[in-house]
C-alpha cells in the first residue's frame, strides 16, 4: 500500500494514544451514513486459460457486517477477494468498494490481508508493523497493534523465527495499521492455534462492533459460524447459498446427530424407529481405535437416555456417545454434496460412479 491517508472534509483525525478497544467514533471516516453496500460485486467472471475460476460471483456486504465466504479448494474464493480488491481485473462483471471501483477507492481505508501475504523475512515483528505503519500519514500506534494481534512477547524476533502462527498474526496486524474501514482477510487464522485464533477472532469482532466492515475467506466453519453476521458458500465460482448461519443451518444443515461408538450394525437400531447409519471411525472426533459407529438422526435431547436404555437392554456395547445439533459444517458439506453432484450431472459423467456412502455425508473433518 503506498497511498496516503488524507483526513476527509468532515475533519477526521485518527485516534491517538494507546487504545484498550478500538473507539467506535474512529470508524467510517468514509462511509456515508446513507451507504449500505460497502462492497458491491455483481456477476463477475474470471477465467484463467481453461480454468473457469469465478463464473457469476454476486455479493453485496452492508457497513459494519462481517461476511465469511465459504467454500471448497479451488471454488474461486481468493479469485473473487482478488477481483474485490483490485488486485485481479474480472473478465466480466462490476465491483464497487465505498462506492468506487477497486483501482480508484482510496486504499487507505482498505485493508487487505492475501492468502500468501509474505512479508520480508529479516525484519522484526515490530519492525515490520512499524515499516507498515509508515506508509501512511496518520497511522495507529504500533504498539496498540501489536497488543491487538498478541505478539508483544515476539516483537524482537525476525519474522523468519517466528512460528507460523506468530507469522500470521503480524501479517493480520500489518492490515491494521491505517485503521482501515474494510477489511479483507483471506484466511486469517490459517496456522494458528486455537488461543491465537481466539485473539484474532475477538480482534475482529471489536473491530466489527466498532464499524468496520469485514470480509473474510475461511475453511474453518466455526470461525465463520462464530464470527459472520452473513455467510456466502461460494462453488464452482459463484454463490451457492448466502444467509445468516441460523437461517443457513436451519435450511440446509439437516437434522441432530446421536453418534454411538460401537461395532454393532445400524440394523440392531431399526426398534428405535430413527433413521441410523453406519460412519467410519475416521468420521468420529475421538473414537477408540478399532471402533466404528452409527449415526441415529433426529433424537430429541430429551430421548436420549431413552436410547442409552436401548443399548443396555440388548446387549449393545458401545464405547461413547454424542449428540450434536447440526451447524454450519453440516451446510457446508450438504452443499458441496450437491455442487458436485450438479457439477458432474452437467459434465455427463455418472454422478460419482458407486454410489457414495452414506457416511460421505457426515462430518468428515473428523478424525481420531
Ligand atoms: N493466477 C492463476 N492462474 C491460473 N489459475 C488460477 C490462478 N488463480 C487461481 N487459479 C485457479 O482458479 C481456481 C480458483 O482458485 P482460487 O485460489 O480462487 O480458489 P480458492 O477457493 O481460494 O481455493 P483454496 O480454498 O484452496 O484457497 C482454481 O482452479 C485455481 O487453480
Amino acid at each position: 500500500m503506498t497511498d496516503r491517508l488524507e483526513p476527509d472534509s468532515s475533519g477526521w483525525k485518527p485516534a491517538s494514544g494507546r487504545r484498550d478497544r478500538i473507539e467506535p467514533l474512529t470508524r467510517n471516516r468514509s462511509i456515508p451514513p446513507c451507504m449500505k453496500a460497502v462492497v458491491d460485486a455483481t456477476d463477475l467472471e474470471k477465467t484463467y486459460g481453461e480454468t473457469v475460476a469465478l463464473s457469476g460471483a454476486s455479493l453485496s456486504v452492508e457497513r459494519g457486517e462481517v461476511f465469511a465466504l465459504i467454500g471448497p479448494n479451488g471454488a474461486g474464493k481468493t479469485t473473487l477477494v482478488r477481483a474485490l480488491t483490485g488486485t485481479t481485473t474480472p473478465d466480466a462483471g462490476t465491483v464497487k468498494i465505498l462506492g468506487e471501483s477497486p483501482t480508484a477507492v482510496d486504499r487507505a481505508t482498505l485493508g487487505v490481508l492475501p492468502q500468501d501475504f509474505s512479508p520480508p523475512d529479516r525484519l522484526t515483528a515490530r519492525e515490520l508493523v512499524v515499516y507498515y505503519a509508515g506508509l501512511y500519514d496518520d497511522p495507529r500506534d504500533p504498539d496498540d497493534v501489536l497488543a491487538d494481534v498478541g505478539v508483544v512477547d515476539a516483537e524482537d524476533t525476525w519474522y523468519e523465527n517466528l512460528s507460523g502462527g506468530q507469522q500470521r498474526r503480524v501479517c493480520v496486524g500489518s492490515t491494521l495499521v491505517n485503521d482501515p474501514d474494510v477489511l479483507f482477510l483471506d484466511e486469517p487464522t490459517t496456522g494458528i492455534d486455537p488461543a491465537g485464533r481466539r485473539t484474532v477472532w475477538r480482534l475482529i469482532e471489536e473491530l466489527a462492533a466498532a464499524g468496520t466492515t469485514v470480509l473474510l475467506t475461511t475453511h474453518d466453519m466455526a470461525e465463520a459460524e462464530r464470527l459472520a453476521d452473513r455467510v456466502g458458500l461460494l462453488a464452482d465460482g459463484s454463490i451457492v447459498a448466502e444467509g445468516t448461519p441460523k437461517s443457513l443451518v436451519a435450511e440446509y444443515g439437516g437434522s441432530s446427530r446421536l453418534t454411538i461408538e460401537t461395532d454393532a450394525e445400524p440394523a440392531a437400531f431399526a426398534p428405535l424407529e430413527y433413521p441410523t447409519e453406519r460412519v467410519a471411525r475416521s468420521h468420529v472426533a475421538g473414537a477408540s481405535s478399532g471402533q466404528s459407529a452409527v449415526v441415529v438422526r433426529d433424537v430429541p435431547p430429551a430421548e436420549i437416555g431413552g436410547v442409552v436404555d436401548f443399548l443396555e437392554q440388548h446387549d449393545l456395547e458401545y464405547t461413547g456417545l454424542s449428540w450434536a445439533e447440526p451447524d454450519l459444517e453440516d451446510v457446508y458439506l450438504t452443499l458441496a454434496d450437491e455442487t458436485e453432484l450438479e457439477r458432474t450431472n452437467r459434465l455427463g459423467e455418472p454422478a460419482g460412479g458407486e454410489a457414495a456412502p452414506a457416511e460421505d455425508a457426515v462430518r468428515p473433518g473428523e478424525t481420531t
